[in-house]
């Protein structure tokens, strides 16, 4: 095993994360928005299992924001010019995003409410 290639793949990926985040802001609205869910978490006290949901649901998200981006990386690299495949693809993609996002708001909610209404009540 190359050790040393792995290590520089390791650091491409981590430069395609940077490049994410520096440049999209919906990756940067996912971040932030892990952070008020772990800060919140926290706070309500969650079980491991339930801490194993929430860490799954961010890399799903991260992930999903990164495989968007290189996708339209890729249509902006092939043609800068309107295509309506293009938009699909980029429209698509999105969609991807916004699904998974969705369900792990409805997941989110189904962990945190009951708990917060146990506090309240
Ligand atoms: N080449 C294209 N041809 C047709 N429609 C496009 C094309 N590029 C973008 N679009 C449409 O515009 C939308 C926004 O595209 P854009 O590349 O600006 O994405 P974005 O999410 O705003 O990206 P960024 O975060 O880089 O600004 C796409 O989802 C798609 O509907």
């Amino acid at each position: 095993m190359d050790v040393r290639k792995l290590f520089r793949s390791f650091r491409y990926a981590w430069r395609g994360i940077v490049h994410a985040f520096g440049r999209e802001q919906n990756f940067r609205f996912h971040v932030l928005a892990a952070l008020i869910v772990t800060a919140a978490g926290w706070v309500t006290g969650l079980s491991t299992s339930e801490w194993l949901i929430v860490i799954l649901l961010f890399g799903g998200v991260f992930a999903l924001e990164l495989v968007n981006t290189a996708i339209e990386r890729v249509v902006d690299l092939v043609s800068r010019e309107h295509h309506p495949l293009a938009g699909q693809a980029k429209d698509v993609a999105a969609g991807a995003v916004l699904a998974f996002a969705v369900a792990s708001a409805v997941i989110g909610c189904i962990i945190f409410i009951p708990k917060w209404m146990n506090l309240l009540f």
